[in-house]
């Protein structure tokens, strides 16, 4: 059952349409990605199903509730990760705990969260003095507080070195096995594949691809890659005239071929017709990397500050957080 449908959302900010058409429904019980490049849309998108950007036109709903006329009601269904700067240095996290759970009705019980999030050696500690890790595990912790159905999930890693990050996938997937809807805002592809069960691709403003991982891939010209050392060098040419082949690259003496199934088996043709051996031949599916490029094409003109885009709404005159309506 569909519990967050969104039909042709629009969003234009002076006249540039940052949000132009985006369409998509999450499945109860799923992580939903929505993945894209700086600047995409993503966060304008996903600020419209939390009722903190009013659309310019087409719907969302929300378990059935309207993010911005049911604004009081959707705090009951939908929990958003909140922004770093809207926790006070100097609180504590049993204080932050206990404030948001002054907030709902029906709070979870924040002493069993602070441990399934493995925050209850942290209770004392100053928000000022936790690790970018348990900062964002203290997020996810007041995002659940509410007990709701849907939580929203923005760039939730980022920052984060390697085990910190893979840590908070592994919260991320217990949130959802705890019977919780996850949309997760990403633009890390490894994070996408490891956990998302669909993945809505944004490309300026529009759902480019809408699939799972492997369905991404699939789509994408070269969903296979195929790598080896071979005995006797191998002319280029020959390699780049292989049946699907999209790209031929040398790395380290290794051959990488990015194609299809078809050039799999062309290129075990060559070997055998010039006698060539393959050290270490090996074929694996193309990454998500790899189809996300192929999906979304050449960056925008105004993508190189894509560092600023991020941040633009914060510092604009006509700022996001001026029209929130909460
Ligand atoms: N309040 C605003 N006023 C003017 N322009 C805005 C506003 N909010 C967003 N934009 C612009 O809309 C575009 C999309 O922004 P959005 O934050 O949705 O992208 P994003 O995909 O989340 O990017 P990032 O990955 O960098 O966070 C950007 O060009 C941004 O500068």
């Amino acid at each position: 059952m569909a519990i967050v449908e969104v039909k042709d959302l629009r969003k234009t900010y002076g006249g540039h349409h940052v949000v132009d058409g985006v369409s998509f429904t999450v499945e109860e019980g799923e992580i939903f990605g929505i993945l894209g490049s700086n600047g995409a849309g993503k966060t304008t998108t996903v600020e419209c199903v939390e009722g903190l950007r009013v659309p310019d036109g087409g719907s969302v709903t929300v378990a059935g509730l309207d993010p911005v006329r049911d604004h009081d009601r959707l705090t009951t269904v939908l929990g958003a990760q909140l922004q770093q700067s809207e926790l006070q240095p100097k609180i504590t996290v049993r204080e932050a705990l206990e404030q948001y759970t002054r907030f709902y009705e029906h709070p979870a019980d924040w002493r069993e969260l602070a441990g399934r999030l493995g925050l209850e050696e942290k209770l004392a500690t100053r928000f000022s003095a936790l690790s970018g890790g348990q900062r964002q595990r203290l997020s996810i912790a007041l995002a659940l507080i509410g007990n709701p159905r849907v939580v929203v999930l923005d760039e939730l890693t980022t920052g984060l070195d390697p085990r910190a990050r893979r840590d908070t996938w592994q919260l991320i997937e217990d949130v959802r096995d705890s019977g919780v809807t996850v949309l997760l805002v990403t633009h890390f592809m490894e994070e996408a594949q490891r956990l998302c069960d669909r993945i809505a691709v944004i490309d300026r403003g529009r759902v480019a691809a809408l699939d799972t991982p492997a369905g991404l891939v699939a789509r994408s010209t070269a969903s296979t890659v195929i790598s080896f050392t071979p005995s006797q060098p191998l002319d280029q040419q020959e390699l780049e005239r292989l049946p699907q082949a999209v790209s031929v690259e040398h790395r380290a003496g290794r051959i990488v071929i990015n194609g299809t199934d078809e050039t799999v088996d062309a290129v075990v043709s060559l070997l055998a017709r010039h006698r060539i051996a393959a050290a270490r031949l090996r074929v694996s599916d193309a990454s998500l990397d790899d189809a996300f490029l192929d999906l979304t094409g050449p960056p925008a003109p105004d993508a190189a500050d894509s560092g600023t885009a991020e941040h633009a709404p914060a510092s604009s005159p006509a700022s996001a957080s001026e029209e929130r309506t909460r």
